[in-house]
C-alpha cells in the first residue's frame, strides 16, 4: 500500500483564498482585519516563522503590525504593549511569538492578552472554551489538523480510534479535545506510556506531536490509518523533518501528511482564519 499525501500547502492556499475574500469585505466595510505580532529576542527560527506569518497576512489582505524587541525587554514593558494593543480597535489579533526569553513569564504574558484577540488560542479562557464547547479561538496547529481530516472526508469520527502522541498545551491536549468533539475515541500517549507501538497500532487516526525525528515507524501504524505529522525537527543533515518516518510509514498508512508542506502551512492558514473571525465578531457585536 502507498499512502496518499494530504497536501497542506494546497489546502492552506484554498483557505487563504477564502480568507482573502472575507478580509476584502471587512476592508470595504471600513474595518480591515489587523494582526499584531510581537517578537522578543533574536531566535533565528522565530524570525523565520514570524516573517512567514507577516507574508501570509500581506497575501490575504490582513493588516499586520510587527513589533520587534531586544532580548533584554522587561516583562512590564511587554505587558504594557499588550495592554495598548488590547485597547486598539484596529487590532483584532495579538500573537506573542514563543519561546520568550527566560526572564519573562510566558504564562503571565499570554493571560494579559484580551481573550477576544487571542488568535493563537493559548489563553486559559480559550482553552476553557474549547474544553466545554463554547465559542472561542482554537489553537492553530490542532485546528489545522482537523481541517486536514475534513479535507479527506473525515468530518464525524464516530467509531474511530484516535491516538495523539504528545501532551503539550498548544498541540497534544487541544488536539485530543478537538478529536473528541468530533466523536473519536481518543487516547493521549506520552513519554510515560508503556508499549507505545501497541497503543499507536490501534489508531485509525494517529497524530504525532512530540518533536523527535523517526519517533513513528511503519510497525507502529495500523494499515490504512491516517497519520498526521506535527513534528518540526532538523535532522543531522540540517533538513526539516517531522516525527514520522515518512518513507516507511507511507508503505502502511492510508493517508499521511508530509513535512514540510503539511501541518506547518495549515498552522499559518488557521492563524489568518482566527484573525479574520476576530474582526468579523468585533464588528458584529452590538
Ligand atoms: N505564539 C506562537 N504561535 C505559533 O503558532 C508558534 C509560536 N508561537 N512559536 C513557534 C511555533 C512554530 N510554528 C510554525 C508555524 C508554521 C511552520 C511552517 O509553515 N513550516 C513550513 C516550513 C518552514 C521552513 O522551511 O522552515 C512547513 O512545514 O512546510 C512552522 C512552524 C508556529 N509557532
Amino acid at each position: 500500500m502507498t499512502a496518499q499525501r494530504i497536501d497542506g500547502l494546497a489546502l492552506s492556499a484554498q483557505i487563504r483564498q477564502q480568507v482573502a475574500q472575507r478580509a476584502q469585505a471587512c476592508a470595504a466595510a471600513g474595518h480591515p482585519p489587523g494582526l499584531a505580532v510581537i517578537l522578543v529576542g533574536d531566535n533565528p527560527a522565530s524570525q523565520v516563522y514570524v516573517r512567514n506569518k507577516i507574508k501570509a497576512c500581506e497575501q490575504t489582505g490582513i493588516r499586520s503590525v510587527l513589533e520587534q524587541y531586544g532580548a533584554d525587554l522587561e516583562e512590564d514593558a511587554l505587558l504594557q504593549r499588550i495592554a495598548a494593543l488590547n485597547a486598539d480597535p484596529g487590532i483584532h489579533g495579538i500573537l506573542v511569538q514563543l519561546p520568550l526569553p527566560r526572564h519573562i513569564d510566558a504564562h503571565k504574558v499570554i493571560e494579559a492578552i484580551d481573550p477576544t484577540k487571542d488568535v493563537d488560542g493559548f489563553h486559559v479562557a480559550s482553552a476553557g472554551a474549547l474544553m466545554v464547547g463554547q465559542p472561542g479561538f482554537k489553537p492553530c496547529t490542532p485546528y489545522g489538523c482537523m481541517k486536514m481530516l475534513e479535507s479527506i472526508g473525515l468530518h464525524d469520527l464516530r467509531g474511530k480510534s484516535a491516538v495523539v502522541v504528545g501532551r503539550s498545551n498548544i498541540v497534544g491536549k487541544p488536539m485530543a479535545l478537538m478529536l473528541l468533539a468530533a466523536n473519536a475515541t481518543v487516547t493521549i500517549a506520552h513519554s510515560g506510556t508503556s508499549d507505545l507501538s501497541a497503543v499507536c497500532r490501534q489508531a485509525d487516526i494517529l497524530v504525532a506531536a512530540v518533536g523527535r525525528e523517526n519517533l513513528i515507524t511503519a510497525e507502529m501504524v495500523k494499515p490504512g490509518a491516517v497519520v498526521i505529522d506535527v513534528g518540526m525537527n532538523r535532522n543531522a543533515a540540517g533538513k526539516l523533518c517531522g516525527d514520522v518516518d515518512f518513507e516507511g510509514v507511507s508503505e502502511v498508512a492510508g493517508w499521511i501528511t508530509p513535512v514540510p508542506g503539511g501541518v506547518g502551512p495549515m498552522t499559518i492558514a488557521m492563524l489568518l482564519v482566527n484573525t479574520l473571525e476576530s474582526c468579523e465578531r468585533a464588528h458584529a457585536r452590538p
